[in-house]
């Protein structure tokens, strides 16, 4: 096995010419064999085989910085930096992350998981590598769905000034998560179908500076042009006219020929952009041929690539897609908007009913969200479905384009909570606190499946801003007896009592009726509330309650810093409310990858700890 000869980083380099397709080869195997048992990013890692073998022999790690945009493709690089034992536990608790960091080896120069951050950190290495006078070459890697990221362009613009050495490596397998979308990927095609940088740009030099006396001349004259003459020289002219040298097409798949072209970047002493064509999910046929179901993909069978546990239940995301689909059809204003997300955020079934209504704006967040305002402003019900983690890049554009101006856009905010297996830049912990902060937003949460399909009408309905936040994976499917009709800024009653009150957000419902339950049998009176609403706080029921319960207790899966529990603390000195207030949730701490059972032990939100803490706090309280 070549694989064995790699142990560390550089170790790739002393291997012989012919055994670099072997290695290619055995790399391909390892990772499905290993992710078909742990799930994770396969179809991006296949397609990065080559690419990442033909960047380790150019590049000496650690001093050269290679940085992989959103990260999720790095595996052969950690295979080749001496990672190979850390699969059997990829994202798993403890295990090896599933995207580059720091403090996971030298070999990873920054760490990603967010989209189109790559170039701006880059440059970043390369200014202070100039300003310390060091040397060592900087590489970033990107996806063209990532390239589709406005902060792409806010780092390209810069980079146009780069007076040394930047190696932009454009990963080109033309999809996204779903199929690339937008100018940029037909800019793309175009390229794509360009001779090969290599053969054309040389060839057709070489030809005119033999023609006698004016040739020389000739070529500088062609490069200045801005004629269709230059594209046919130098394709890539959307680089070359910003500073940007262009090399490309080059096959992502041939090592020899990547390798060849890396050497020549790095003689460069400006930006230069390296176009590589590369098919996502090469070498395992299901991923080849359904590249979007292999972008994250649970364990799977070998053999069929179907997924070797299919849930049951139907997910938030599921009802989110169906109900938002049924209001389509009953009202013509709504429309969608997704973010390169149409698969995770379930609008992919509404873009199949109403193809007109629905828009891929690609990795452009901060752009979703201010597109939909001027659908909101233009007469039309938008509805932004947007991850938690992602949404934080356009928290400016919710204050600035919808709120300000107080226009009926509804966020759809998905994977708030714990998300589990992506880690620290995935986990949805915060959307409660920096959307509370945002005067005319509205904030619900809801407890089961039943009251999510509520929300979601209520939602669509509303005539100002709404952001509506759920988890990822399978719907609670308990308290259905609970279904009050939504009244808006109230809080829902479910068991009335006195003493201890518990006041719980959203999917937190299961964990409160589990808390309940076990104060109830050690004799404890407990009132439980669903708080239905974050924003507004429902103060009218807190000081009602406040007449014959000595503790509230809120549980929320969001950081404690300006979440739920705050709210609730501050309304209680604000009303001289003599009851004492202790919140459960995520602490100041970003929250690794891991099971999300596990995740909920370590962070303290889970049943037995709850309960303790309640008990004591209840006694003291009492003692008073
Ligand atoms: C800000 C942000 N939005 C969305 C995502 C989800 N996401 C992860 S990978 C991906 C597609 C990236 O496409 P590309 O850059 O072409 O990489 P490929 O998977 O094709 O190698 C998306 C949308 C993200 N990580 N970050
Ligand atoms: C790498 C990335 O950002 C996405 O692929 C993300 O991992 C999707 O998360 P879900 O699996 O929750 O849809
Ligand atoms: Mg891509």
């Amino acid at each position: 096995m070549v694989l064995e000869k790699i142990q560390k980083a550089n170790d790739i380099k002393n291997l012989e010419p012919e055994e670099l397709e072997v290695l290619a080869k055995e790399i391909r195997s390892f990772l499905i064999e290993k992710i078909s048992c742990t799930g994770g990013h396969l179809a991006s890692n296949l397609g990065v085989v080559e690419l990442t073998m033909a960047l380790h022999l150019a590049l000496d790690f650690p001093e050269d910085k290679l940085i992989w945009d959103v990260g999720h493709q790095a595996y052969t690089h950690k295979l080749l930096t001496g990672r190979k034992a850390g699969f059997d536990d990829l994202r798993k608790y403890g295990g090896m992350s599933g995207f580059p960091k720091r403090k996971e080896s030298d070999c990873d120069a920054f760490d990603t998981g967010h989209s189109s951050t790559s170039i701006s950190a880059g440059l970043g290495y390369v200014a202070a590598r100039d300003i310390q006078k060091q040397k060592y070459h900087v590489v970033s890697v990107i996806g063209d769905g990532s390239l589709t990221g406005g902060m792409a362009y806010e780092a390209l613009n810069n980079a146009a000034h780069v007076k040394s050495n930047f190696i932009i490596v454009l990963n080109d397998n033309n999809m996204s998560i779903s199929p690339n979308v937008g100018g940029v990927s037909n800019y793309l095609s175009g390229l794509r179908t360009a001779t090969a940088y290599t053969e054309l740009k040389r060839g057709v030099e070489d030809t005119l500076k033999k023609i006698p006396v004016k040739g020389e001349k000739l070529v500088s004259q062609i490069k200045k042009t801005k004629s269709g003459l230059k594209q046919f020289l130098v394709p890539g002219m959307f680089f070359e006219d910003m500073g940007i040298t262009y090399l490309g097409p080059v096959d992502g798949h041939d090592i020899r020929k990547l390798y060849k072209v890396f050497s020549e970047a790095k003689r460069l002493n400006h930006a230069v952009l390296v176009h590589v064509l590369t098919k996502k999910g090469k070498g395992y046929l299901p991923a080849e041929e359904n590249p979007s179901r292999f972008h994250g993909t649970p364990p799977f069978v070998i053999e069929t690539g179907e997924a070797k546990q299919k849930s049951e239940k139907d997910s938030y995301t599921d009802v989110f897609s169906k109900v938002i689909t049924d209001v389509g059809k009953k009202d013509e204003k709504v429309v969608t908007i997704t973010a390169a997300m149409a698969d995770g955020t379930g609008l992919n079934r509404f873009a199949k009913h109403f193809p007109d209504r629905f828009f891929d704006v690609g990795i452009a967040e901060e752009h979703a969200l201010t597109f939909a305002a001027g659908l909101a402003a233009g007469g039309m019900k938008p509805v932004v479905a947007l991850y938690s983690s992602f949404l934080q890049r356009a928290y400016d554009q919710a204050i600035h384009d919808v709120c300000l101006q107080n226009l009926p856009v509804v966020l759809a905010v998905d994977r708030a909570g714990l998300v589990g297996s992506d880690g620290e830049t995935h986990q949805g912990l915060f959307d409660l606190s920096f959307l509370t902060t945002i005067p005319n937003m509205t904030i619900m949460s809801p407890k089961n499946r039943w009251e999510m399909a509520d929300m979601v009408r209520y939602a669509i309905d509303f005539q100002y801003p709404i952001a509506l936040r759920y988890p990822r994976g399978a719907a609670y499917e308990g308290f259905k007896e609970f279904r009050a009709p939504i009244e808006y800024g109230k809080s829902e009653m479910l068991y009335q009592e006195s003493e201890i009150a518990i006041i719980f957000v959203g999917h937190m419902a299961k964990l409160a009726k589990d808390v309940r339950e076990e104060l109830k049998n050690r004799g404890y009176s407990c009132t439980l509330v669903n708080a239905r609403f974050v924003k507004p706080l429902d103060k009218e029921m807190l000081v009602q309650l406040a007449a014959n319960h000595r503790i509230y207790v809120t549980i929320e899966e969001n950081v404690l810093s300006g979440g739920f529990g705050q709210q609730v603390l501050d309304c209680v000195e604000r009303e001289r409310l003599d009851v004492y207030v202790h919140s459960f949730g995520i602490p100041d701490d970003y929250v690794e990858h891991g099971n999300v059972d596990v995740l909920r032990k370590e962070v303290g939100l889970e049943k037995t700890n709850i309960v303790e803490k309640i008990i004591t706090d209840y006694n003291i309280a009492r003692n008073e």
